[in-house]
C-alpha cells in the first residue's frame, strides 16, 4: 500500500488522517461477518477501566466489550485485514519515517444502548510504546441517529469521524486525545496499536 501526499501532510502536521475506504466494500463486509461471529460466539468481554482498591469496572467510562485477536487462518477476511495493517506499519515507517514495529490487534464492540469511551489518550510520553493508532470501522448499517463517533482533540478544535463501513483512521497515540461518544446503534471496529521498532 501507499499513502497520499495529502494524508502524510495531515499525519505531519496534524498528527492524523483519515481514508474513508480502506479495502473495499466486498473485504469490508466479510470483516463484519467475521467480526460479527466472534461477538455473537461470546468471545468478546467487557473492556472498562479499573476503578480504585475493589478493581471493579467503571463502565460509565468505557462501555464497549472486547477481545484481543491473534494470529488467524489464512485465507480469512481477519488474516488479510493483519496484512494490509502490517503494509500500512511498513509504509508509515518508510514514508513518515515512523520507525515502528510489531502492533497488537483488538477487536471491540459496543452493544448500542449508550455506551461510550470518554476521553482520552493511548499512550503517555515517555510511559508506553504505543506510537501509532489505526482504527478500522464495520458498520454497514450506522447512520446518523446512531451516533458513537469518534472525537478527536486537536489544537484548533475538535473533528467528529464517522465510524463507517470500510473507514480507516490513523493518528499519533501520544499526540491525540479522542473520545467515543454514546453509541445508539452496534458499533464495530478493528484497532491496531504499532509499538516503535525497538520495543521489546
Ligand atoms: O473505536 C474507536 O473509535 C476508538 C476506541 C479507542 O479510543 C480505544 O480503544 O482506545
Ligand atoms: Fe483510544
Amino acid at each position: 500500500m501507499s499513502l497520499r501526499d495529502e494524508e502524510i501532510q495531515s499525519l505531519g502536521e496534524q498528527g492524523w488522517f483519515t481514508r474513508a475506504s480502506f479495502l473495499g466494500e466486498a473485504n469490508a463486509r466479510a470483516l463484519h461477518a467475521e467480526a460479527k461471529a466472534r461477538v455473537e460466539a461470546g468471545l468478546l468481554r467487557p473492556a472498562g477501566i479499573r476503578r480504585g482498591a475493589d478493581h471493579s469496572l467503571n463502565r460509565d467510562i468505557r462501555g464497549d466489550f472486547i477481545t484481543w485477536v491473534k494470529p488467524e487462518e489464512q485465507g480469512s477476511a481477519l488474516s488479510r485485514l493483519r496484512d494490509a495493517y502490517a503494509a500500512l506499519g511498513e509504509t508509515l515507517s518508510t514514508e513518515a519515517y515512523l520507525g515502528l514495529g510489531r502492533f497488537d490487534l483488538q477487536l471491540a464492540w459496543y452493544p448500542g444502548s449508550g455506551e461510550r469511551y470518554a476521553r482520552h489518550f493511548d499512550a503517555f510520553p515517555g510511559q508506553s510504546n504505543r506510537r501509532v493508532t489505526a482504527i478500522y470501522y464495520l458498520n454497514p448499517d450506522w447512520v446518523p441517529a446512531h451516533g458513537g463517533l469518534l472525537r478527536l482533540y486537536l489544537e484548533g478544535g475538535t473533528v467528529d469521524v464517522e465510524p463507517t463501513l470500510d473507514r480507516l483512521l490513523v493518528f499519533l497515540s501520544e499526540r491525540i486525545e479522542h473520545e467515543v461518544l454514546p453509541a445508539h446503534g452496534p458499533r464495530l471496529a478493528l484497532t491496531a496499536w504499532f509499538y516503535g521498532r525497538n520495543a521489546g
